[in-house]
């Protein structure tokens, strides 16, 4: 799989911009450019120190392209291990492709995507769970997915694998030493020492597969449904998340047909927040679509904002209507269906959101509270979506339903599908050796699931690997990355 030819891309967002760079990996980089590249004093690219900037000029024959500031690097001290030069020219989408295409015509090939840092793994620049966390950096917009993936990029999570993956090698020396003396019957592995170390392998396995569940929805944001029958003001609460006029709103119920969603960060933490279409019978197909929808958002969200328009139930200046405290069912028909999603979906926080209190009392909020307050396993925010009321106390709520004591603990968080299934592949394999142990399992069979658990160990920081994993993580990255 591996070649070193020169390969060429723009490192820069295509399109116009203050400054564009143009990068070129190869054994070829420095002789390949320096041509093209006049200065002042006549500067020999390839005479120049790794690590320096240049002036000068990129002319391609006659024409100059541009006056550009041009780094070189020197193989292997550099991002890809490999001789690189960096053309930071001005950010003309035409200037950037005239480069590029003058590169191509001498012998420089297109990068494909993610081949600066393939590279940079297969020349031992990177492990293979630092080569991802870089895609991960690239895509983290909020603080704690940003932590995690520099904790990883800078080889946090590869250094337990490896101090784990390093004891249980020295183990599996040991035992497979034994084999060689299987006539004499010796034990070179203390088993004490290594049921004291598979005991410690297991614990930490366990720990950064249960992180897992939080790192996950990290990573992704974390999906939050706001539901509820129409008009009781959804779309408002959502901009006035957002703090954007993000959806439609109107007074007129079934405004919203399709969702709409959009990421916030609370406390640093992403929130996906989900505006759905408003739940109720109906014979309007399109409207039917989306409310069909709204069943499915609620399937997905990791949090259901179920909120309740508390005006129609207790208008202001209509004593009637709270002046004998009636029945919770009769009066607050919406309470069957909060007891649907909680019987439903018992695992999901629920939050009942009791919005438009600016349209009410103090007794019917009152009234309101005792009433949901008998409702078992519901959070229950009051708020005024329109008017901002309650809004950061909703959010205080929501940050409490996200596990955040990994994140302050520093602990490793895993994020990623591929290691969190090495992960639990390599827990199996370490428990089939702590089972083997107590029960006097032969050696050569323990020496056997030792060996599976190393293989799993090393599939993340990419000891093992194969083109096909490769190519499937680098495919998802950005051209020249
Ligand atoms: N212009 C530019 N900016 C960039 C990058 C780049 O490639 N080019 N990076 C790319 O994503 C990131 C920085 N990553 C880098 C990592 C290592 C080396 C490097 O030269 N390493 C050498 C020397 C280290 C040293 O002198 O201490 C080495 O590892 O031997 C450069 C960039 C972000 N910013
Ligand atoms: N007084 C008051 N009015 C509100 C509040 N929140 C929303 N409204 C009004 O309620 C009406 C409906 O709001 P929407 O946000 O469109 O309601 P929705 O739940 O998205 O409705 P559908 O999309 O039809 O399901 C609008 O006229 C809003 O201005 C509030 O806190 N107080
Ligand atoms: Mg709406």
């Amino acid at each position: 799989m591996f070649n070193s030819d020169t390969i060429v891309a723009l490192a820069t967002p295509a399109g116009a911009g203050a400054i564009g760079i143009i990068r070129i990996s190869g054994e070829g980089a420095i002789s390949l450019a320096a041509p093209f590249f006049k200065s002042i004093r006549n500067k020999d690219l390839k005479k120049q120190k790794s690590h320096t900037v240049h002036f000068g000029q990129i002319v391609d024959a006659d024409t100059i392209l541009d006056e550009a500031l041009v780094s070189v690097f020197k193989g292997p001290h550099s991002y890809t291990g490999e001789d690189v030069v960096e053309i930071s020219c001005h950010g003309s989408p035409y200037i950037q492709q005239q480069i590029i295409q003058l590169l191509l015509r001498n012998g420089c090939r297109s990068a494909h995507a993610g081949e600066f840092t393939l590279r940079a793994f297969l020349n031992g620049k990177l492990d293979l769970s630092q080569a991802e966390a870089v895609a991960d950096l690239i895509a983290a917009d909020n603080e704690a997915s940003h932590q995690i993936a520099m904790q990883q990029m800078r080889g946090g999570f590869s250094n337990e694998i490896k101090k784990l993956r390093d004891e249980l090698l020295d183990f599996a020396s040991l035992i497979e030493l034994e084999l060689d003396f299987a006539e004499e019957d010796v034990e070179f592995a203390d088993r004490t020492q290594f049921t004291d170390l598979l005991n410690r392998i297991s614990t930490v396995l366990k720990r950064l597969i249960d992180s897992f569940a939080v790192g996950n929805v990290i990573k992704n944001g974390i999906p939050v449904a706001i539901v509820g029958e129409p008009n009781v003001g959804k779309s408002t609460l959502l901009n006035a998340l957002l703090n954007e006029d993000r959806a439609l709103v109107s007074e007129i119920a079934g405004t919203t047909r399709d969702t709409i969603e959009d990421d916030i960060s609370i406390g640093g933490i992403g929130f996906r927040f989900i505006d759905t279409a408003g739940i109720r019978e109906t014979k309007d197909i399109v409207e039917g679509m989306g409310i069909q929808k709204t069943f499915e958002k609620i399937e997905k969200a990791q949090v259901v904002l179920y909120l309740v328009d508390s005006s129609r139930f207790f208008p202001k200046r209509n004593p009637s209507a709270f002046g004998m405290p009636p029945q919770a069912g009769e009066l607050f028909p919406q309470l069957q269906e909060i007891e649907k999603i909680r019987k439903n979906y018992p695992e999901k926080p629920l939050v009942v959101v009791v919005n438009k209190i600016d349209q009410i009392d103090r007794d019917a909020k009152a009234n309101l509270n005792s009433i949901l307050s008998k409702v078992e396993g519901i959070v229950v925010q009051m708020l005024s979506a329109k008017r901002n009321v309650g809004l950061e106390e909703l959010q205080t709520k929501l940050l409490e339903f996200v596990n955040t004591g990994a994140l302050k603990n520093n602990d490793t968080i895993i994020t990623n599908t591929r290691h969190y299934n090495s992960l639990l592949k390599a827990l199996e394999e370490v428990e089939k050796v702590q089972l083997g142990l107590t029960s006097g399992v032969p050696s050569d069979l323990l020496a056997i699931d030792i060996r599976q658990a190393l293989y799993h160990f090393g599939e993340i920081t990419g000891e093992i690997t194969s083109d096909d994993l490769l190519g499937n993580i680098f495919a998802n990255f950005c051209i020249g990355k």
